[in-house]
Parts: structure tokens; C-alpha cells; sequence
């Protein structure tokens, strides 16, 4: 067995580039025993070289520029964590040109360019890695492209943004701000370098379009994700749907029918007694429909420096073992061997089918509740749960109710009414409902 390191070329040493490094000083051995010889970081770029860091760089060749290190360094793999759009693709590629395989965790730049990079990836006939990409630690990737590789997979849900999953949780268990929680998650190295892409749902439709493309065979579709994020949910939903006994969290959906294929990243009403319901913090979990195994659950730390750097080691040490195999050895990116991978007809959101909860201020006066049933009845929208609260201090009385399964359009349609009512305030709040078998 040859003795000589796998030299890695590491450009970020931001949260996750350090954990990488300390993640293979921590467990090199056990590394090593598994690869067959060490993995080692022979040279990093990052943008400040001179910054403090409490990670031991000693022995690491430090590189002026990412481009240069993906160009001319003695490396064998190339790791990139800086994020962002530019540099990151830029090195990809450029290592890709040379022959160099690449792990990557830059999950927005899959999302927007991952098509080209696998193309480029394909025809170098090396692989590009991105367990880290989704879902931080949990091997969700590994699991669907290989451990799921028997069945059709019909549709994927779960929570992909350890952000959102955090604030929202803070929100409802501890009362904390939106604000304030959002702050503590960018403290924890949850966020990304602009939070919006986390707190609007970007991040988690960058996710989802990873996850539709490896569980459907389809080129990655960004662009299709119907995506909206937690901004607009308020402290009193969160405490509404307590009462009616859900949970609210932000969801990835992927679902492929007859009609075609469903994307959607939404904040969703949850009952409190289903698992996805009690995945709070930074935890994430993924449900996957799998027509031979059924239904199977993935639940781990979603972000975070060292949990992140678990996925970026273990696709370290997928590649390291395969340095030097055939092309045709490696597994396809996109999980489907390229020539199959086929466009799918994508659902538009309102051809979406889902229960609603919605929530409105309206006049106390009589016949409000008869108003508002009577519109949901001529959509033909048959209501579950109905929950009145009576003023307090002011005019307005809230009325919350969570509807049956209905098409977005006519529920759509049915609200637009219900918002013309002269009883019926302005700020109504609308967020989907999801069951899930457990
Ligand atoms: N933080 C997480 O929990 C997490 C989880 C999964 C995936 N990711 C992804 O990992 C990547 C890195 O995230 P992060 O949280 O470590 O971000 P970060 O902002 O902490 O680190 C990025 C580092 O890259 C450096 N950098 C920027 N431009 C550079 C350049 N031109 N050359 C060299 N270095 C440069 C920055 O100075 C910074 O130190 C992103 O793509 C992110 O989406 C992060
Ligand atoms: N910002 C991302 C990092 C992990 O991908 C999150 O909060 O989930
Ligand atoms: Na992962």
C-alpha cells in the first residue's frame, strides 16, 4: 500500500474550510485506514491569507488566489468552499480542465451552473462531489444516488435550510424575535454569507433542485422551484397552529406524477404528532418515497462547520479511492447515466394540490362565519378546523381555519373573494398544510 498523501488543494477557510481541516486532522487515522493512505491539506487559498484563524495551518502551502491553486498546484483534488457564483466556477472548471477531481458544499452554484459543470466534469472523466451540498452531514446524496438506486422515486420532502429551522424554532419554542434568532444562526456559521438566500428560501430551492435531479433523473431546474420563504410567518401563526396542533417549518417538495414533476419550497403547517414536525434547530431531515422500500427518513445536522465538513471528508474519501479509476467507474452526478438524464414536465404551483391554513382579521360583527364558509362552499372547499378569537383591545376579531386538499387556483380564487368581504381586514396570512404518512 503506497504511503504517499492525497494532496488537497482547499480554497475558503471560512466555516466549513476550517472544519475540513480540522475534521481530517481529528481523524486522520481513521481516514488513512479507510483510504488506503493519508488525506492531507497541501494548500489553501483564502481571500484575507493573513487573518487569525484557530485552525493549525501548519504545513499548508498557502496560495495568493483560488484560480492559481485550481491551475498550477501539486494537488490531486480540489475542494471548494468559498461560495458564491465567480471564483468557485471558475476553479471548478479550471481543475476540471486539468483532470482534477472536485468536492464542492456551493450548493447555489450547482443550482444555477451545475449542468455545465457535470458536462465539464463528464468530459474531463473526472467527478465532481457535492454530498456536502445538501442537508450538511446527513449523506443524503450518497443515499439516494446509490443506498435508493433500486427503486422509482416518486417524491421527496423535508427540511433543507438549517436557518429557517432554527429561527423557526427559536420563534415557537423559546419566543425569540425573527431578528434576534436570525443573528444566533449567523453566530453559529448556520448562514450564508447573505442570509436572504436562507431566510426567502433560495437556499433550500438551490437544494431541492439538487435532490429533484438525482431522485427523478432530470437536468437540474432551479429556475422551475415555486419558492417562498419565512419572512412573512409571524409569531401569532406560530402560536395559532399550536392551538390547532401543528408545527410550522419551511419544506423542500419534490413529488413526479402522470401530470408531471411538482417543485416547491414553502413554509407548511405540520401536525405536531408527525417526525418531520419535532426535527427543530439546526437539525434537518429528508422523508424519501421509494417504490420498492417505501418510506425512508434521513435525520442530522444540516449546517455548521464541523457537520459540513463530515460530507466534504466523506466525498474526500469516495474520490481519493477512486484517483486513477475509468471514467465509467465513478457514479453519475446526476445519478442517471448522462445520456438518460431527460427533461420533465414541471408542474406550474397553481396546478398544485395542498390543504391550506389561513388566517384573517375581520370585523366583530355578526354573520362573519357564515360569510366565509359560504364563499369556501361555492369553491366547493370543505374546511377541517375553524378557531375564532375574540378581540382584543381593538375592533378586530381573528378567525383561523385549515381547509381540505384543493387545487392552489380555486383556493386562490375563493380568497380573492373572502378578502372583497366589507367585513374582512387587510393582512390575511395563507400557508399550505402538508400530512405525511409516518
Ligand atoms: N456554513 C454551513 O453550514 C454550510 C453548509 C453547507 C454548505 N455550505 C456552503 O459552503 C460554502 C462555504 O460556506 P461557509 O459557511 O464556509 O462560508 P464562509 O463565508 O464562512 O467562508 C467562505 C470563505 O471563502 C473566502 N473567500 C471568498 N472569496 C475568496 C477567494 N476569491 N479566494 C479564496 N477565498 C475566498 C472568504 O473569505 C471566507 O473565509 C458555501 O458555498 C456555502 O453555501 C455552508
Ligand atoms: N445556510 C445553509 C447552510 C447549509 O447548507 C443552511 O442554513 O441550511
Ligand atoms: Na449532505
Amino acid at each position: 500500500m503506497s504511503q504517499q498523501a492525497v494532496k488537497v488543494g482547499l480554497i475558503g477557510l471560512g466555516t466549513v474550510g476550517q472544519g475540513v481541516i480540522r475534521v481530517l486532522q481529528k481523524n486522520a487515522e481513521e481516514i488513512a485506514r479507510r483510504v488506503g493512505r493519508p488525506v492531507q491539506v497541501t494548500h489553501a487559498s483564502a481571500r484575507d491569507l493573513g487573518r487569525p484563524r484557530d485552525t493549525d495551518l501548519a504545513g499548508i502551502t498557502l496560495v495568493a488566489d483560488a484560480l492559481s491553486l485550481a491551475r498550477e498546484a501539486d494537488i490531486d483534488v480540489l475542494v471548494e468552499v468559498v461560495g458564491g457564483q465567480t471564483v468557485a466556477k471558475d476553479a471548478i472548471l479550471a481543475a476540471l480542465a486539468r483532470g482534477k477531481p472536485v468536492v464542492t458544499a456551493n450548493k447555489a452554484l450547482l443550482a444555477e451552473n451545475g449542468n455545465g459543470i457535470f458536462a465539464a466534469a463528464a468530459e474531463a472523466g473526472v467527478p465532481v462531489a457535492f454530498e456536502a451540498s445538501v442537508a450538511g452531514g446527513i449523506p443524503i446524496i450518497k443515499a439516494i444516488r446509490e443506498g435508493l438506486a433500486g427503486n422509482r422515486i416518486d417524491s421527496l420532502a423535508g427540511i433543507i435550510n438549517g436557518t429557517c429551522n432554527y429561527i423557526l424554532s427559536q420563534m415557537t419554542v423559546k419566543g425569540q424575535s425573527f431578528a434576534d434568532a436570525l443573528a444566533d444562526a449567523q453566530k453559529l456559521g448556520y448562514a450564508e454569507a447573505d442570509p436572504t438566500f436562507d431566510v426567502e428560501g433560495v437556499d433550500a430551492a438551490h437544494k431541492l433542485s439538487i435532490l429533484a435531479s438525482i431522485a427523478f433523473g432530470m437536468p437540474l431546474s432551479f429556475p422551475a422551484v415555486a419558492c417562498e420563504g419565512i419572512t412573512k410567518v409571524t409569531a401569532q401563526d406560530i402560536q395559532i397552529a399550536q392551538t390547532l396542533g401543528y408545527r410550522i417549518k419551511l419544506l423542500g417538495i419534490a413529488k413526479r406524477s402522470a401530470a408531471g414533476v411538482e417543485l416547491r419550497v414553502h413554509p407548511t403547517l405540520i401536525p405536531d404528532d408527525q417526525l418531520l414536525a419535532k426535527v427543530d434547530g439546526v437539525l434537518n431531515s429528508v422523508l424519501v418515497q421509494g417504490n420498492a422500500v417505501g418510506q425512508v427518513g434521513f435525520y442530522g445536522r444540516g449546517a455548521g462547520g464541523d457537520a459540513t465538513a463530515s460530507a466534504v471528508v466523506a466525498d474526500l474519501v469516495d474520490v481519493a479511492r477512486g484517483l486513477g479509476a475509468e471514467a465509467h467507474r465513478h457514479v453519475p452526478a446526476l445519478a442517471f447515466q448522462p445520456a438518460a438524464v431527460q427533461a420533465l414536465n414541471l408542474l406550474p404551483i397553481s396546478a398544485i394540490e395542498s390543504c391550506y391554513y389561513l388566517r384573517l382579521r375581520v370585523a366583530d360583527e355578526p354573520g362573519v362565519l357564515k360569510g366565509l364558509t359560504g364563499i369556501l362552499a361555492e369553491h366547493d372547499i370543505s374546511i377541517e378546523a375553524i378557531l375564532q378569537k375574540e378581540p382584543r383591545g381593538d375592533d378586530d376579531a381573528t378567525v383561523a381555519l385549515i381547509t381540505d386538499r384543493v387545487a392552489e387556483q380555486r383556493f386562490d380564487a375563493a380568497l380573492a373573494a373572502i378578502q372583497a368581504l366589507p367585513f374582512v381586514r387587510e393582512g390575511a396570512a395563507r400557508i399550505r398544510v402538508e400530512h405525511f404518512k409516518d
